[in-house]
């Protein structure tokens, strides 16, 4: 169990990390979601004692980081993994773990097993891919066979394979009742791994609720209209003081009525419909819908508007 109160961070008149409070469940995937810049690192960088907080705390199975003895067996953590010192074999830099947080030798052919590197021990990993850098991190974390896991931005950049494997990795250890903490800022990646979520903007704390609970809350339903008459259309939705959004390709998004309720009035109006179809908005429009307003800098695309006209490109800082 990690435990956070109040935990707050400030760099200078910038507030990384704003009074942040949550709890982290063992048994469970939990993603901790932001957008970038948001303070998921800050945050994690905090629970492990590798940054100082300006107030508040963190508790790991009610201590602080630094009254842990031999604090691997109780945490492990995939920061970066360019944090490897490149010279040592990879055999000989998790025995340097090791001797320093007594863990037995056994575990670490038990791990480097387990993650797949036991062929290339013996080998430096400045000559590692960046999986096999990621594969090498994880090792590292499980070292101690804690029961608490932390994994920042585990899947960046690797091959599908490898983000698979990291997937179901972590849902495993999971399922062995370990408390598994990973930050993504790709909300359809959370969703294939986290059961619960913590989602912070701007270093504040914007949600903490189940993923099940996440999607049936976020989730925004509309029915997309095509017509060849879409100036009409507009006006018979106008009469009942509906607005469609407009599609860059001239389809209209509804809201507030169902597919029945707009063929008909359709119908009624001889206005011709060439497409009527219930639609689902996506975890990742979701996601961005609930930081919107705490994203640090805006790429204004090219994307649907209430009046059909596009919005300019350009970037601008909120
Ligand atoms: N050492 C530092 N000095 C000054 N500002 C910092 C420092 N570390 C982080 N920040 C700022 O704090 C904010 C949070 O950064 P952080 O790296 O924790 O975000 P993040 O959610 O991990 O982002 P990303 O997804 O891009 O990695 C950012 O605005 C960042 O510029």
């Amino acid at each position: 169990m990690i435990e956070l109160r109040e935990l707050t961070k400030r760099y200078g008149d910038k507030t990384a990390v704003d009074r942040l409070t949550f709890s982290v469940r063992p048994g469970i995937v939990t993603g901790f979601l932001g957008p970038n810049g948001a303070g998921k690192s800050t945050t994690m960088r905090m629970m492990l004692g590798l940054d100082k907080p300006t107030s508040g705390d963190v508790r790991i199975n009610g201590k602080r980081y630094d009254q842990l003895r031999d604090p691997l067996q109780y945490i492990g953590a995939l920061l970066e993994a360019k944090a490897v010192h490149g010279g040592r074999t990879a055999y000989n830099h998790l025995l340097c773990m090791a001797q320093s947080n007594n863990v037995p030798k056994k575990r670490i052919d038990a791990v480097l097993d387990l993650v797949g590197l036991k062929e290339v021990a013996k080998k430096r990993p400045k000559g590692f891919s960046l999986g096999m850098g990621q594969r090498l991190g994880i090792a590292a974390a499980l070292l101690g066979d804690p029961k608490i896991l932390m994994f920042d931005e585990p899947v960046n950049g690797l091959d599908p394979e490898g983000i698979h494997w990291i997937r179901n990795l972590m849902k495993h250890l999971a399922s062995e009742g370990r408390t598994v903490f990973v930050s993504s800022h790709l909300m359809s990646e959370m969703s294939l791994t986290a059961e619960h979520l913590v989602v912070i903007g701007r270093g504040k704390l914007l949600a903490d609720t189940s993923m099940a609970d996440f999607i049936a809350e976020n989730s925004r339903t509309f029915v997309r209209v095509r017509t060849p008459e879409p100036e009409r259309m507009r006006d018979v939705l106008a009469s009942v003081g509906i607005r469609p959004v407009f599609e860059q390709d001239g389809a209209m998004q509804v809201e507030g009525m169902a597919p029945a309720q707009i063929g008909e009035m359709a119908a009624w109006y001889r206005v011709v419909l060439h497409e009527l179809s219930p639609q689902k908005a996506s975890l990742e429009e979701a996601f961005m819908q609930l930081t919107a307003g705490s994203v640090e800098y805006h790429a204004h695309e090219q994307g649907p508007t209430p009046d059909g006209r596009n919005g300019q490109a350009g970037r601008r800082r909120r």
